[in-house]
């Protein structure tokens, strides 16, 4: 990546931090002495931090700040048109989705599609307050009109009755807290065959007590850090960062690393300005997006075709395990080039709803006898 590029687009190299920050190794010899944070910024806490943290530890924090800066980027220095270089070169193995519809509906005929969407950043722009995170009533029509064509699920990190509420589509599968509460349409769905009534999957739920009670340490750890903002997600939690002061940062990452180091069942990830708390259970999106296909009765089936569009981190388990079988494809929803197991890639919820409206468009045609989907 040019240098130009390394500053253009911090993708979101949200460094999964799965391994939690207290297993970090101390015993790890750094030769060089901890980077500065990008900017070469350090707050007068956070030297204070830092001085209490070993060398070792020092980098550690100092490169969370790089990772939490880089974790959802907000500019480019391209202008729309021209594309950096890297970016150019990253849509060549990652085409968009958009301009590749024909390629993929050619790929799709006669198998079923079955879509899983993500939801911040996919069916709803990213927003200053999680509370707030709408999706419009065009682009929830355009879901509506989708889940008439083809069996639809919302896979989010936030909880089921959250996303629900944002959604307000009872026709769907939902898979809230990363892929850990799953739920199908109540009374049914059409599409499951012997119309199987509403499925509930929740593989972690001997994990609520514990939830609860970080959540609840996080809140009170926390609520020195002005603008930083803990989500209870029911099998997970969210600390978010976005409106906190860069000052804090590093601050804030040690809160949430002294209170998971008495955790050691919970995993941290990163996602877009967002430390993401989870149980160590072997369950994420692309296992949540496994067991729908399955409970749809796709399970060793061939002629099935899963997309799935998703924007974070925590979306590459789904993009993985599609990859892995290789059938269907992820698409990512990013302006900036990022490492992804996704096949495409469009740019906004806007292209998103594009797409779904592409799609649903092309089933119309092949209702009608035009053209085969
Ligand atoms: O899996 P998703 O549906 O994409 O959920 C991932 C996280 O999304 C939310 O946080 C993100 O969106 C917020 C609203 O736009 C934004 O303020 C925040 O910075 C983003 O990280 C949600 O609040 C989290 O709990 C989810 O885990």
């Amino acid at each position: 990546m040019t240098k130009q590029n390394a500053a253009v687009s911090e993708a979101d190299s949200g460094i999964n931090m799965a391994a939690p920050p207290a297993a970090v190794s101390n015993s790890t010899v750094f030769s060089q002495k901890p980077p500065a944070a990008p900017g070469g910024y350090i707050s007068i806490s956070s030297k204070k931090i830092l001085k209490n943290l070993d060398v070792n530890g020092a980098q550690r924090i100092n490169s969370w700040v790089e990772s939490m800066r880089g974790s959802s980027p907000t500019h480019i220095k391209s202008t729309p048109h021209s594309l950096t270089e890297d970016h150019s070169s990253w849509m060549v193995d990652h085409p968009s989705a958009l301009e590749m519809f024909e390629q993929i509906i050619e790929a799709s005929k006669g198998k079923q599609i079955v879509m899983f969407l993500d939801y911040d950043g996919t069916l709803s722009p990213i927003v200053d307050d999680p509370d707030r995170a709408f999706m419009s009533d065009k682009m929830r029509a355009t879901v509506k009109k989708l889940a008439k064509c083809f069996p639809t699920a919302i896979v989010s990190g936030r909880c089921r009755d959250k996303v629900y509420s944002f959604v307000k589509l009872a026709e769907l599968y939902y898979a809230g807290s990363h892929g850990m509460d799953i739920k199908g349409p109540t009374g049914g769905s059409k599409y499951k065959k012997g119309g199987q009534a509403g499925i509930l999957f929740q593989p972690a739920s001997e994990y609520l007590p514990m939830i609860d009670e970080v959540y609840k340490e996080l809140v009170e750890k926390t609520k020195s850090i002005p603008r930083a903002k803990v989500e209870n997600n029911r099998f997970c939690v969210s600390v978010h960062f976005r409106c906190v002061d860069e000052k804090k940062w590093i601050e804030l990452a040690q809160q949430v690393k002294s209170v998971l180091k008495e955790y050691p069942k919970l995993r941290l990830s990163q996602g877009r300005k967002v430390f993401e708390i989870r149980p160590t259970i072997k369950w994420d999106k692309g296992k949540a997006l496994e067991f729908l296909l399955e409970s749809l009765g796709f399970a060793n089936c061939t002629n099935v075709f899963p997309v799935y569009i998703g924007d974070d981190r925590t979306d590459e388990d789904a993009f993985k395990i599609l990859r892995d079988r290789g059938q269907g494809f992820g698409i990512l929803v990013s302006k900036f080039p990022k490492d992804t197991s996704a096949s495409y890639s469009l740019q906004e919820p806007s292209e998103v709803m594009d797409f779904l409206q592409r799609l649903v468009n092309s089933k119309r045609l092949s209702y009608m006898g035009r053209t085969r989907m």
